[in-house]
């Protein structure tokens, strides 16, 4: 990072060790050596330029993406780089493409539901290149409910093939990625008849494009489904349509962990339970999670540099004007939103973690893990993707005007991220998901099954339905207890009042139905209440470097603090708190806020992104945003000729007409 730092009085202010928060934030050093070697490879590759992307129209575009990828995957053979090496590489590329799907779909599809015998014939390809995969489940009339989908695929015992067809218009596959223009192949996803019957949903490996001329395979109609949201943006990626009229693939191309289909067009159940089918969505859904992190921090980070360099009002004798950052309304906005950054980097390097041992377990035949796993899945994904878009959106606002400038970075990433609260499962249908787990926890509680894991509170809920919260000053809101307690007795209270008004109706489909807003509220506070708790539990590992736990801490309590004032109401109509501790709960609030100002810009730097990689003037590391703004401003083709294309035709008539009734 060369020439003049505008942002070093403020990193002179730091209390803490900003490269051992690095590695915290990273959550390895081996994470923060191979992140930031990658970081600083694409950075310096003019191949990689990400200027005037916004600019360019959808085929221009989507060129541009075709060479990055064709790009990053020649320099990850060059590099011989390993597969976590290149998966940092296409990550800071920053362009979704084919090769999301490709890599974070296809390939893991094959891995968790293909058998042994389909995973050594299909990974090597896939690994290499030799085929694109993409995933194809959701369709044009049918997304959330999986068990809707139309395309069938129908065993023929005679040629001992599948014949897959779409027999409706709202059959057609609408929406994966990489399928309208690249993918050479597709995990499709579709109802399962043999001998009449019908089997449920399952995957199926299809070939799309010829590997010789790239043209469909005959029978396929495929294309790109159009503009999406924003400029650039999401418009790099080739989501696509794909119709079938009767294709043969072959029966060894249906995936076959969970069921396989004989010879004879027999069905033979594995020991493997039928959800492993959603497995893949809930691999991605736990990846989400941890992106939710990195694309709120993004935000933060533009957001926190450009607060400290932005004045306004205050000046006194021709003094300096104050620093936006130092508005105490500023700092309720903007510092929540970086506490929630380290709280979800926290809950997603937990959540890889739970990941990791559920499949552990299903390779031991141990499913008793995968109710809580999905659950906690689907809950965290919603929360924390609903909490970054919201988040973005906030940042732009807190960079005021410029905000709204492409070059702040902001619209860009906004139009990127906020998807991310629609595909993987609509947000509000993956809460409905954990009410349900939460209810079923709750009604087993008084057969004496003993909730184990993220739900183990529940086993007290006797207690946290009576206790009343015991602080007395406004210092005890730095108890983890005292926190903890708060949001469990809530969650837990909010569990209960659910189930029992569920009880209440005859038919328990009805009852779900008719209080469902009302279920969403308590998934949403039993997810706060899983963050909260792994936050806290990261504070009690032995974390190295001068006052990096310190400055935890006071982000665990803002992020805790601040949902308290936020949801005040589910707090205090539970009678956990009294609206007296509620008040010294936000005085806590505001001396936190005061702490954590001085190490603001450093802990954004912890995030240790390029200039590059964020792609934001009013984020840029140096704080050198006015100059640098003025500079982009010419850039824009409209700058190109002082008179604007269409003066004569359009400007200088209108002119003249003025100028004729004003004579008159
Ligand atoms: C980069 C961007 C790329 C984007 C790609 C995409 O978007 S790709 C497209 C992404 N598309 C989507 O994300 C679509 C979203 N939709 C869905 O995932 C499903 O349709 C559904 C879960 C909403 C309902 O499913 P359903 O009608 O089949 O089920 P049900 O509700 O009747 O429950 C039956 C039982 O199954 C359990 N269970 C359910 N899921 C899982 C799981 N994953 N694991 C384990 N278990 C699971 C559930 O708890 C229940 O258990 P119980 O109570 O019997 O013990
Ligand atoms: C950018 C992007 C990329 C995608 N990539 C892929 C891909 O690669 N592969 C793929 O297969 N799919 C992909 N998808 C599709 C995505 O997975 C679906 O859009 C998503 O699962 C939501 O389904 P839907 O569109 O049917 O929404 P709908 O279910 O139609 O949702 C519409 C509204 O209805 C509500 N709703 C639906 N069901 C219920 C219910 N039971 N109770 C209460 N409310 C309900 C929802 O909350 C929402 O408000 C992608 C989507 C996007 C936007």
């Amino acid at each position: 990072m060369k020439g003049v730092d505008h942002l070093a009085h403020e990193r002179n202010k730091t209390e803490f060790d900003v490269d051992a928060m690095k590695i915290v934030w990273a959550g390895s050093r081996h994470a923060f050596e191979l992140s930031d070697r990658m970081a600083r490879l694409v950075a310096s590759d003019p191949a990689f330029q990400k200027d005037g992307r916004i600019r360019l129209g959808r085929k221009e575009l989507f060129k541009n993406t075709l060479r990055k990828a064709a790009h990053a995957w020649k320099r990850i053979l060059e590099l011989h780089l390993t597969e976590e090496e290149a998966g940092w590489l296409r990550n800071f590329v920053d362009e979704p493409s084919f090769t999301d799907l490709h890599w974070g779909m296809f390939v893991p599809a094959i891995k968790g539901q293909g058998t042994d015998e389909q995973q050594q014939k299909w990974l090597p390809l896939a690994y290499k290149m030799q085929i694109i995969g993409s995933y194809a489940q959701t369709e044009l009339g049918h997304g959330s409910n999986v068990q809707g989908l139309e395309t069938t695929a129908t065993f023929d015992p005679e040629t001992d093939e599948f014949v897959i067809h779409s027999p409706t218009l709202t059959s057609s596959k609408w929406w994966p990625g990489g399928l309208g223009k690249v993918s050479t192949h597709a995990i499709v996803y579709a109802r399962l008849i043999t001998n009449g019957q019908e089997h449920g949903v399952h995957g199926f490996i299809v070939q799309l494009r010829s590997l010789d001329d790239h043209m469909p395979i005959p029978g396929i109609t495929i294309g790109d489904i159009g503009m999406k949201f924003g400029n650039g943006a999401y418009n790099t990626m080739d989501n696509g349509v794909l119709t079938f009229d009767h294709i043969r693939i072959p029966r060894n191309q249906m995936l076959m962990r969970v069921l396989q289909v004989t010879r004879e067009g027999k069905c033979v159940k594995s020991n493997v339970p039928r959800q492993l089918i959603y497995g893949t969505m809930v691999f991605v859904r736990q990846t989400i999670v941890a992106d939710a992190s990195t694309a709120l921090a993004r935000a933060v980070c533009i957001a926190t540099r450009y607060s400290a360099v932005r004045r306004q009002f205050g000046s006194q004798d021709g003094g300096m004007e104050t620093q936006v950052i130092d508005y105490k309304t500023q700092q309720s906005r903007l510092f929540p939103l970086l506490a929630s950054a380290y709280a979800f980097r926290f809950v997603g390097e937990w959540l890889k973690w739970l990941y990791t041992d559920v499949t552990q377990r299903l390779q031991a035949n141990d499913f008793s893990i995968l109710p809580e796993a999905h659950a906690c899945t689907a809950g965290l994904k919603s929360l924390t993707t609903t909490a970054t878009a919201d988040a973005i959106e906030e940042c732009r606002k807190l960079c005021g005007g410029h905000g709204y400038l492409c070059a702040s970075g902001l619209p860009e990433l906004f139009a990127v991220y906020v998807p991310a609260c629609t595909y993987e499962g609509d947000n509000v249908v993956l809460l409905l998901q954990v009410a349900r787990f939460l209810m079923k926890t709750v009604s087993q509680l008084g057969s004496g099954k003993k909730p184990v894991g993220t739900t183990a509170y529940l086993g007290r809920v006797q207690d946290l339905l009576q206790c009343c919260c015991d602080v007395q000053t406004a210092e005890d809101w730095l108890k983890p207890s005292v926190v903890l307690e708060a949001f469990e007795a809530r969650s837990a209270r909010m569990c209960v009042a659910r189930a029992q008004n569920l009880s209440k109706f005859e038919n328990p489909e009805d009852g779900f139905a008719e209080l469902s807003a009302d279920l969403v509220e308590a998934s949403v506070a039993h997810c706060q209440l899983i963050v909260v708790s792994k936050f806290i539990d990261k504070l009690q590992q032995d974390i190295p470097g001068k006052g990096v736990n310190r400055q935890l801490q006071n982000l665990c309590y803002i992020y805790a603090l601040n949902l308290l004032h936020k949801y005040l109401g589910d707090f205090l109509s539970t009678g956990c708190i009294t609206p007296k501790q509620a008040s010294l709960a936000n005085d806590q609030l505001r001396s936190l806020y005061s702490q954590i100002r001085p190490n603001a810009i450093a802990l954004v730097d912890a995030f240790n992104y390029t200039d590059h990689y964020l792609g934001s003037v009013l984020g840029r590391y140096d704080g050198n945003v006015y100059p640098k703004l003025y500079e982009e401003a010419w850039k824009d083709p409209l700058n190109d000729s002082v008179v604007p294309d269409g003066y004569h035709e359009y400007i200088h008539p209108m002119l003249k007409q003025q100028l004729r009734n004003a004579r008159l």
